[in-house]
């Protein structure tokens, strides 16, 4: 664009910006909004970096990971960890029980802790620690997002894969170098925005069936983020951005159940397997334990874990990991009053003893195969 043209669009979009404001102080808001400024994701990583070596350990474990979802590695990936999290305290202990047990069963199963800040709702309800830390609607994510970093820093520094559920895409950028695993809940499989997200990321990604039960919304998922995309987005300055992305094929299919009841059972899972492999999608498994498929009764999560193992061990090799909800107690509470320790306030989760059970009887049956 020579000078004199230049001049003159900036004049004119000067002009446009000038009235564009000129509106916007005369309009009254019709729905008045209050916004605070947040860091920026390069701010907040600066903050809390992660370390060369940490950076080091998490790509080993992404290529660890990826090596079980494509079946290079026999082992059963295991996604275990609270609903969500919202105790540092309570969740620091999960992670260390978890991390002394990996080693126990790390022949037959690759543990990873879900390290849940972000909270999809069915309607509405606590969004998780990144939007509300202090759990009382005052909505301090500067705080959620600063305490969500530094509670996944503390879970990687014990040497445990990070997981977590990616929603809000604009928030990624906060947390993405830290994960090993990333899941796009039921609620958000089928949306453009996240699927865009997914393809700009370097790490394994589950898209969830939808709590409709589809699978095909998870397959057409998959095909999408595969695909480099343009689309809105952030800098790691915080400022609009066109994002382009390269892809990302390193994705599966997560069962999770459907209103219509579970979806782990053998004829469920060939039917998923046909699906993808009918798509030209690679026919990669992991089977969510919690939610539709043990009709939200967590105690019956390692019956579904089991039936996994078995359906594994009679030769279905597509299934290649599992999701559990676990706390350090059994249940849920609401989000009231005295609070007690080690208990969910989102979904109700197994116990620390029976997950602990149900993971090494796990690991002993596919020992023996
Ligand atoms: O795993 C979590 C829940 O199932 C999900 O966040 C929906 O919860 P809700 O139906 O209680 O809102
Ligand atoms: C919200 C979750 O699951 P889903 O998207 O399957 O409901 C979850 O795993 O926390």
């Amino acid at each position: 664009m020579n000078a004199t043209l230049s001049t003159l669009t900036n004049a004119v979009h000067g002009r446009l910006i000038d009235t564009a404001l000129a509106d916007a102080a005369l309009s009254e808001p019709s729905n008045p909004r209050h916004t605070l400024p947040l860091p920026s994701p390069a701010q907040l990583r600066q903050r809390l970096p992660c370390s060369p070596a940490l950076h080091g350990q998490i790509a080993e474990q992404r290529d660890a990971i990826r090596a079980v979802l494509n079946g290079d590695d026999d082992r059963l990936l295991v996604i275990v960890g609270p609903c969500s999290l919202h105790d540092p305290d309570s969740a620091m202990e999960y992670a260390q029980l978890l991390a002394e047990l990996a080693p126990q069963v790390s022949d037959q199963l690759l543990l990873m802790m879900r390290t849940y800040v972000e909270k999809p709702r069915t309607t509405v309800g606590w969004k998780g620690l990144m939007y509300d830390p202090h759990l009382d609607g005052t909505g301090d994510m500067a705080e959620g997002l600063a305490l969500s970093r530094r509670l996944m820093l503390s879970v990687a520094e014990l040497g445990l894969p990070v997981a977590t559920e990616l929603l809000q895409p604009m928030a990624a950028g906060y947390l993405d170098d830290l994960l090993g695993w990333a899941a796009i809940g039921a609620r958000t499989s089928e949306s453009q925005t996240h699927r865009e997200m997914v393809s700009g990321l370097g790490l394994p990604v589950g898209f969830k069936n939808g709590t409709d039960g589809s699978i095909s919304i998870a397959s057409d998922a998959m095909r999408s983020a595969a695909h480099g995309h343009q689309h809105f987005g952030l800098d790691e300055q915080g400022r609009p951005a066109m994002v382009q992305t390269r892809g990302n094929s390193d994705t599966h299919l997560v069962l999770r159940g459907g209103n219509g009841g579970a979806n782990y059972h053998p004829q469920a899972v060939a039917a998923a397997r046909q699906m993808l492999v009918g798509q030209g999608l690679e026919a990669r498994l992991v089977v969510d334990c919690s939610h539709a498929n043990s009709g939200k009764n967590p105690l019956l999560q390692p019956e579904v874990l089991a039936s996994v193992v078995e359906q594994r061990l009679a030769g279905d090799t597509s299934l290649r990991g599992v999701m559990l909800e676990s706390h350090l107690f059994d249940g849920c509470q609401p989000l009231s009053g005295q609070l007690a320790y080690g208990v969910s306030i989102t979904d109700a989760c197994l116990g620390w003893n029976a997950t602990e059970q149900a993971l090494l009887r796990a690991a002993e049956r596919l020992g023996g195969r």
